[in-house]
């Protein structure tokens, strides 16, 4: 191929188009679909990826530039993931640049930098010591002692950037800094030149490995004429005759307790090589994993592993929603099947929600296939998470397990794609590309003739609806067709373990009987009988729109982010108040601004008030708190948890956290301090998002041989979605909840796109909002040919109307059916972008948006 087409590093919407490049005889071999590579473009060598190779150009040839560079020997993408980039920006409506990068690890992300290079000619220096040409730039009178010794400099300058090779422009800056005008003038009179050069976020890290000879007679010929004096070489060389394997030279020269310049002059004669080698980053090295077997399944387990195996075993691409209560096996499950998978001699994807990422998970994986796992999720540095990923390139490990990204992991041969906790929102990308981890497993799985299992004891109403209906989105019932996802189902626990019971307090009640305490009687009561018989308990407080802010007892005074319409958070530990949005931060009050009170106080109940009652209340009482403040730290995670499980402590108190997917024998209580404060945010989801909540937490309750326990206390315990959580009954709460979907107009019915733009000054929103939403319904009806195509909601200002000062408007266009309303909507939206320019308005588009704020 002699033409290459590839999409450059710049995400804006005149750039996201495939150039035209030609690929140097020197590179032809290297350049592929998915190559990484080096491009001039206009004035600069920016980075970028092939996605076409053709032989003829479509433009004149002669105006092609070449490929400057490939970095990678093997190409980071594989074609597979590059038609996939096409397929997200299409149905994300992102820039294809921002799905292609968001398919790589950071490390491989490109660093622009400037180096300082010579040019080859040579400074013109003269014999007399005077001044070079060009004296006169940036000199200036009274430094006659510089003046004398420039020349010299200048030389010294050159020799060294000679010497060095190309140099990066700080270093140069900062060695040469008494000497800026010499170095300017090199540059300006052309002897020095300014380079910009592609570096990878991070390198990869190198050893020293010593390799052994190939030519073994003569490294025994050398032994047998060896002095005796030279026992240390003697000993290396037949170390490489037992053992013929490159090892590490740190290792070696501690093995056999030698000096490095033992090695260096065998090197030199050529009996052992050292070279520079990769090392891989083992997040897990020195670990000891139980090696786990396969369980016995149950009747239940049978039925779904037979059924994804036939699959597997027919290389046919189907979707799986494998229901199974808290406690019902699906863990073991997945093992199976992806053991299947890796019998097909193919790889397997495991997909969980970064909180879910535990120690505890990642050993029930490395338990069962040891090296061939690779692990990737946030709490890993760069490093450790580009050589996870490089293993998989090179297919080292069969297995990746990871939070959302993991899904663009780069293997060739995908067998299995598993979702575990399918309905969590963290499998949406909130920012862009704001695709789904559910969709584009899918769209990956079919291009591999893979089989997607979407794990749940709560799936998401959309998941569980497309059960119900054909790939055209008719009921089944109706059609007969085969449901676009196959249900599996597991309704009991293994070994007949009973679900915990469930009761729900009301806290209206306990205020009128005059407890003001944060504990129901119930609750209190049921921790106190834990402590006295040495069980465990997991308390939940689900922070989510119940944050700590700080409020005036005395005028209702709430402190608020001057920058966004949102209160300030409390944090304790500094003793002031932040912006969750913006960052903004200021002290805690002592009076109330608005009344001049001195009873302002923080409000709400955040996890360290819990704690501090929890103390008050059962002096003694150990307790491990896990938030966002307690687990920022590396590893932290893991200490708290394998303090709990050593029971180290009686109570487990955190945020959402503490809900999935723990298996502690000892936990016989879970108690929720309050279950309402998801069901009063701005949500259409809201009734979902409790239900799914407080099942997955009460799970955690009585998993091994001791009954648990569950106690839930809320505002509204009436409400459907705790009454059916608190019988465990997801076919009543899902019927219901679909009903009233239904009803209102809501996905799963219909489909969203969320349009959402912001500017300083309301008229210009205003103004601007008005029209797009005009655009978008004038093409509403006009592409429907009786019905509009897309309904559009508003202009509304957005639920959190400002944002780092700028005010935020939001349309809505809902739909049905597939990607035509996406087609139209990025129509009317290109040719809106250019009209808005001018007013700098920011529009952002989420397509199946998640969160509605
Ligand atoms: N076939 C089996 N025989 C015996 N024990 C089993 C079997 N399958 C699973 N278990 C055990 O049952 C417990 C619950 O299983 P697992 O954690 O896989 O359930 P789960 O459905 O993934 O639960 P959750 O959704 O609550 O995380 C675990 O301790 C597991 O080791
Ligand atoms: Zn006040
Ligand atoms: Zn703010």
């Amino acid at each position: 191929m002699t033409y290459a087409k590839i999409i450059v590093d710049i995400p804006s919407k005149e750039t996201n188009r495939p150039y035209d490049y030609r690929i140097p005889a020197s590179l032809s071999d290297w350049v592929e679909i998915g190559s990484r590579v080096g491009v001039p473009f206009g004035p600069r060598v920016l980075q970028g990826f092939v996605v076409d190779l053709h032989h003829e150009a479509e433009v004149d040839a002669s105006k092609i530039k070449p490929i400057s560079d490939v970095p990678d020997l093997v190409p980071p993408l594989t074609a597979e993931l590059v038609r996939l980039s096409r397929w997200m920006s299409q149905t994300y409506l992102c820039h294809e640049i921002t799905a292609l990068q968001a398919m790589l690890p950071g490390a491989l992300k490109a660093k622009y930098e400037r180096y300082i290079a010579y040019s080859g000619q040579e400074p013109h220096l003269r014999d007399d010591g005077s001044a070079g040409s060009g004296t006169d730039i940036g000199w200036t009178e009274g430094q006659g002692i510089l003046f004398d010794t420039e020349p010299l400099e200048e030389e010294a300058i050159v020799q060294y950037v000679k010497l060095k090779g190309p140099v990066k422009a700080e270093a140069l800056m900062s060695r040469f800094a008494d000497h800026a005008a010499v170095v300017k003038r090199l540059l300006q009179s052309g002897i020095l030149e300014e380079v910009q050069v592609i570096k990878d976020r991070l390198s990869q890290k190198k050893v020293l490995t010593v390799f052994p000879s190939e030519d073994r007679a003569r490294v025994e010929e050398y032994i047998a004429g060896l002095p005796a004096n030279r026992k240390r070489q003697k000993e290396v060389l037949e170390h490489f005759l037992n053992h013929p394997f490159p090892v590490k030279q740190a290792e070696l020269l501690a093995l056999l307790e030698i000096s490095s310049s033992t090695l260096k002059s065998l090197a030199e004669k050529g009996l052992v090589h050292i070279w520079e080698t990769d090392e891989l980053r083992d997040p897990y090295a020195g670990r000891d994993f139980v090696p786990t077997r396969p369980m016995a399944l149950t009747p239940q387990q049978t039925e779904a592993y037979r059924a994804i195996a036939s699959d597997l075993d027919a290389h046919r691409h189907r979707t799986y929603l494998l229901q199974g209560v808290t406690g019902s096996g699906k863990t073991e499950v997945y093992l199976q099947t992806i053991q299947r998978c890796l019998d097909h001699g193919r790889e397997a994807i495991v997909l969980v929600p970064e909180i879910s990422l535990t120690p505890q998970m990642v050993e029930r994986f490395k338990g069962r296939f040891g090296d061939q796992v690779a692990v990737l999720h946030s709490r890993l540095s760069q490093g450790e998470r580009y050589d996870e990923w490089r293993k998989i390139r090179a297919g080292k490990v069969k297995v990746a397990i990871g939070a959302r990204s993991a899904v663009f992991a780069p293997f060739t041969k995908i067998g299995l794609i598993i979702i575990d906790e399918e309905h969590e929102s963290s499998y949406k990308q909130e920012e862009s590309p704001k695709y789904h981890a559910k969709d584009v497993s899918i769209r990956r799985a079919e291009a591999h003739h893979a089989v997607v299992v979407l794990g749940s004891a709560t799936p998401s109403l959309e998941t569980f609806y497309q059960t119900k209906v054909d790939a055209s989105g008719r009921p089944c019932r109706l059609t007969g067709q085969e449901p676009a996802i196959r249900l599996l189902m597991m309704s009991e626990r293994v070994e007949g373990r009973p679900l915990p019971e469930v009761k729900v307090v009301d806290l209206r009640e306990e205020l009128k009987a005059g407890n003001r305490s944060m504990f129901s009687r119930e609750l209190h009561q049921a921790i106190e009988i834990r402590l006295q018989k040495k069980e465990q308990t997991v308390l939940l407080l689900n922070r989510r729109g119940y944050s700590t802010f700080v409020m005036c007892r005395t005028c209702g005074f709430v402190a608020g982010c001057p920058h966004c319409d949102i209160s300030l958070t409390y944090h304790q530990r500094s003793r002031n108040m932040r912006c969750h949005y913006c960052g903004y931060a200021e002290r805690e009050p002592h009076v109330c601004p608005e009344c001049q009170s001195e009873h302002i106080r923080f409000f709400g109940t955040g996890t360290q008030r819990v704690e501090e009652e929890l103390g008050k209340l059962f002096p003694g009482i150990r307790v491990i708190r896990m938030d966002v403040d307690t687990t920022t730290e590396k590893g932290s995670h893991e200490k708290w948890l394998t303090m709990f499980r050593n029971k180290e402590a009686d109570v487990l108190l955190g945020t959402q956290m503490v809900a999935k997917g723990l298996d502690f024998p000892e936990v016989t209580l879970v108690g929720v301090i309050a279950a309402d404060t998801v069901l009063n945010l701005p949500d259409f989801r809201a009734g979902e998002k409790t239900f799914q909540l407080l099942t997955q937490v009460a799970g955690r309750a009585g998993r091994h041989h001791l009954p648990g326990e569950v106690v839930v206390q809320s505002y509204s315990p009436d409400h459907y979605s705790i009454v059916h959580a608190s019988r465990h009954d997801y076919s009543s709460f899902v019927y219901e909840e679909l009903e009233l979907r239904k009803e209102r107009g809501y996905p799963p019915y219909c489909r969203l796109i969320l349009i959402t733009m912001s500017h300083e000054e309301i008229p210009v929103l205003v103004k601007m909002g008005e029209a797009l939403a005009n655009s978008l319904r004038e093409r509403a009806s006009a592409a429907g040919s009786s019905d509009p195509a897309f309904e559009v909601l508003g202009p509304v200002a957005s639920p959190i109307p400002r944002i780092k000062d700028r005010y935020r408007f939001q349309c809505m266009v809902k739909y049905r059916g597939e990607t035509p309303a996406v087609d139209q909507v990025r129509s009317v939206l290109a040719a809106f972008e250019a009209k808005a320019k001018p007013y700098k308005l920011q529009i952002s588009v989420d397509v199946d948006p998640q969160i509605l704020m």
